[in-house]
Formats: structure tokens, C-alpha cells, sequence
């Protein structure tokens, strides 16, 4: 629990947010199932990637963490070896989605639990494709949900048209054709994050994009490679949102991932009015980052929805609380997948976010904020959700009076300094 009062000034300084957390996992995966070393610096030491690397030991790989740098000991997908306790995944929809993927190659059983949230995620989109794929998978309910238990072994290529934008599942479907005879592709209705295709590519791996569609040959072979992983523009995300609300502020932020796939939020926010600049974009071929500034002003509602969904989807919760914020409405549709995430982020958003005095409804599929509220400290809940902790917290930075989060320890699911990082900027 975390009790927090409104800001007395503006929220001021320079900060460096925690590393990636899709970069940070496909790193220590990627590395795993490679032939060599692979170093990893800027990685995310949040409670989700420590799951990924003891998954991966429980394989046998030697992974080594020292904070935010990590050794990947691999010995290529046959190096893997059956486990003999289950893989946790803890909270991490994206290491189990990810991983189904890799053991889809591996001969042996593993079978796969996470916590009480993982246990309400769809598992379906994955495991479909990878049975057509000739993997044995299993799980409650028909192969729904976890416990899932998974048999690998000779995988053929396949071309698979998703039914949904997800990179987890898209990500799932190529580490499957990694192995496998022939050539595997996805089709996706629209662009999701493309840190597999990059870093896949950054390993060795031949790649083809061809819009919406990404395909690879079988039988390729990772080699280890350095990797450094920028900073998180989803955790950015809510300091992003609170250097425009909170009166007075300006925050320059170093070293965020810049990956177009991801900048949704920039896009959104400069729409919206805020007072964005960029600097210093370095590393554009692997995953480009950049330093970006952002100051108080006031903001304008907007309509967010279409393709630019997937490239925010998990900052949505905290343009949520900038709506509130902004003159006008703001609708948010074509988000119907905010529901499959650690919570359903439409009802716990709209839930908490009230409690506060703002004025949000649900809708089917996203939810319509009217701006502009005043918001009052209340005891509101993370409800074990990381992302909606955390808006909650900047929440708190506006309201009158004093704000309870409870289960606020969710936030190190991703970031685990952040509400340090906060305090540093009300110095
Ligand atoms: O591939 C990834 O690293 C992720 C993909 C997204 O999920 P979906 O693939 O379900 O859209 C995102 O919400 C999640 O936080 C991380
Ligand atoms: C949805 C998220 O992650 P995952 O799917 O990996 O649990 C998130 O970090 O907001």
C-alpha cells in the first residue's frame, strides 16, 4: 500500500526509466536458444523478466543477472533440457505466450503455470496455431488457459492469418518456424510491436517484412550477440502524461525506445497538445531511442483508435487519466484487448478513475472520458495490475487530499524504482 498527496510544485528533473520489458525478455529468450554468450545491458530487472530467466534455467540455461546486467549461457533450442519443476511465469502474459513458442521445437514435457491473473488470459490464440503446427499442447479447458502442458517436437512451417494485432502471438508463431521445415509466416490485421523481427534479425536470423506480414525460412541458427536494451516508453508513458497534467512540470527523459511500432502515446499526446521535443535519436537500425522533454499544457480531447491501438495498447490506462485532464471528450475505441490484460483495464480504469471523481464510462470495446475533472484523493486499487498502480500514483499527483493506493507493489511487475523515481521529481 501506497499513500501519496497531491503534488505542492511541479514535477522537475531528468530521469532514465527501466529498460524495455518486451526488449528485456526476448533478449534473455533469444539468448537462450542461441549458440555462444549473449551480454544484455539495460535490462529490465522488474519482476516479469525475472521470471522469463528462471524459466529458462529451470531449462538448463546458465543465465546470470547482476541488476540491469545479464549473461545468457546458450547452447541453441537442443541445449534446452526437460525441466523438472513446472515453469512459472509469474504475471508475465508475454514469457508464456513466448515461450509456448520456443518449446513447441523442444521433444520434451513442460508444463506451464503463472499467477492468478495469467490464469484468466486467453492462451487459445497461441496454442491453436502452434498444435497446426504439430506441437502436443494441452491446458484447462480445452488448451484455454493454464496450467498448460506442452509436448514439442517436429514443427513444419505454416503461414498463419492472426485474428488478432498481438505480438506475443505473432512472436509465438515465428519462434515456432524457427526449427521447423519450411517457411513459416504471419499475417496480422494490423502492425503489432516488432522487437521479435528486429532482434531475431540482430542474432543472425534472416527476416522478411512485407507489410503487414513477416516470414522466415526453418532451420536457422541463433548466434549470441550483445544486446542493449533502451528505456521503456510504456513505463516513460506515465511521466510522459505527468509532466503534461501536473502544473508546472518539465521532465526529460533519456534513452527511450523510440521503435515506431511503440510511439503511439508520442503521437497521441502531441495531438492532444502537449509540448513534446526529441533529442539525441540514436541506434535507429536495432531499436533507436532518444531523449524526449515534456512540459505542462493544457490539453485538448481526441478520438484514439484504429492502428494506432496496438501502438499503445499498454499506455492506454494512463491516456486515460490525461483525458481526464484535457478540455473536451475523448473516445477510445477498437481496444476490446484491454480486457485479456493483467486485469480487464476497461472496467479497472473506469472503476478506479471514478472513485476520483473523474467522469469515464465503459464502452464495448474502449471507454469515453469527459474533461475536464478535478480529481479527490479516495482509497483506489491496483487490483494487481502494474500499469493501472502506477496511473493511479500519478493520479494521486492532482487530487486534493491524501490517495491510498492499495496492492501498489504491482508496479514492480515493470518498474521497480518507480515510485522513487516519482518522489525524485517532487525534490
Ligand atoms: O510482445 C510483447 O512484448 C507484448 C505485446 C503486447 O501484448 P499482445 O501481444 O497481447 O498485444 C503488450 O500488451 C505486452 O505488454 C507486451
Ligand atoms: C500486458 C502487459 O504485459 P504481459 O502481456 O507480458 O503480461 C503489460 O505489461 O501491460
Amino acid at each position: 500500500m501506497t499513500k501519496l498527496t497531491k503534488a505542492t510544485q511541479g514535477l522537475r528533473g531528468t530521469l532514465q526509466v527501466p529498460g524495455d520489458k518486451s526488449i528485456s525478455h526476448r533478449a534473455v529468450m533469444f539468448g537462450a536458444i542461441a549458440k555462444g554468450k549473449t551480454t544484455i545491458n539495460g535490462f529490465l530487472p522488474g519482476e516479469d523478466c525475472l521470471s522469463t530467466i528462471s524459466c529458462f534455467q529451470k531449462l538448463g540455461v546458465t543465465v546470470e543477472q547482476n541488476g540491469d546486467y545479464v549473461e545468457v549461457y546458450g547452447n541453441g533450442i537442443d541445449g534446452l533440457k526437460e525441466p523438472k519443476e513446472v515453469l512459472d511465469v509469474g504475471n508475465s502474459g508475454t514469457t508464456i505466450r513466448l515461450m509456448m513458442g520456443i518449446l513447441s521445437n523442444t521433444p520434451f514435457h513442460s508444463c506451464l503455470v503463472g499467477d492468478s491473473s495469467i490464469a484468466k488470459r486467453p492462451m487459445k490464440r497461441v496454442t491453436e496455431p502452434l498444435k497446426q503446427m504439430g506441437a502436443q499442447i494441452d491446458g484447462r479447458e480445452g488448451g484455454q488457459f493454464t496450467p498448460i502442458s506442452l509436448r514439442g517436437g517436429q514443427v513444419k512451417g505454416m503461414h498463419y492469418d492472426s485474428p488478432v494485432a498481438s505480438a506475443q502471438v505473432k512472436s509465438a508463431v515465428l519462434l515456432a518456424g524457427l526449427k521447423g521445415e519450411g517457411v513459416t509466416s504471419v499475417t496480422e490485421p494490423l502492425q503489432s510491436r516488432d522487437h521479435t523481427e528486429r532482434m531475431l534479425r540482430a542474432f543472425g536470423c534472416s527476416v522478411q517484412t512485407d507489410g503487414r506480414t513477416v516470414s522466415l525460412q526453418g532451420q536457422q541458427e541463433l548466434k549470441a550477440v550483445h544486446i542493449e536494451v533502451p528505456g521503456d516508453i510504456s513505463s516513460a508513458a506515465f511521466f510522459l502524461v505527468a509532466g503534461a497534467i501536473v502544473p508546472d512540470s518539465k521532465i526529460t527523459l533519456k534513452k527511450v525506445g523510440l521503435n515506431p511500432t511503440r510511439t503511439g502515446i508520442l503521437d497521441v499526446l502531441k495531438a492532444m497538445g502537449a509540448a513534446i521535443t526529441i533529442e539525441n535519436i540514436q541506434n535507429e537500425e536495432f531499436e533507436p531511442f532518444g531523449d524526449v522533454t515534456i512540459e505542462t499544457s493544457q490539453l485538448q480531447g481526441t478520438e484514439i483508435g484504429g492502428d494506432v491501438i496496438p501502438r499503445l495498447i499498454d499506455e492506454i490506462p494512463i491516456l486515460a487519466l490525461a483525458a481526464t485532464q484535457a478540455q473536451g471528450v475523448t473516445v477510445i475505441k477498437d481496444a476490446a484487448e484491454l480486457k485479456v490484460k493483467e486485469t480487464n483495464r476497461i472496467d479497472t480504469v473506469v472503476h478506479e478513475l471514478r472513485k476520483m471523481g473523474a467522469n469515464v464510462e465503459a464502452t464495448e470495446d474502449g471507454m469515453i472520458v469527459y474533461g475536464k475533472s478535478s480529481l479527490s484523493g479516495a482509497e483506489v486499487n491496483s487490483h494487481g495490475d502494474h500499469r493501472i498502480g502506477m496511473m493511479l500514483a500519478v493520479a494521486a499527483c492532482l487530487a486534493d487530499g491524501e490517495t491510498v493506493i492499495e496492492n501498489s507493489e504491482a508496479a514492480a511487475v515493470s518498474y521497480p524504482n518507480f515510485f522513487e523515481q516519482l518522489k525524485e521529481l517532487q525534490q
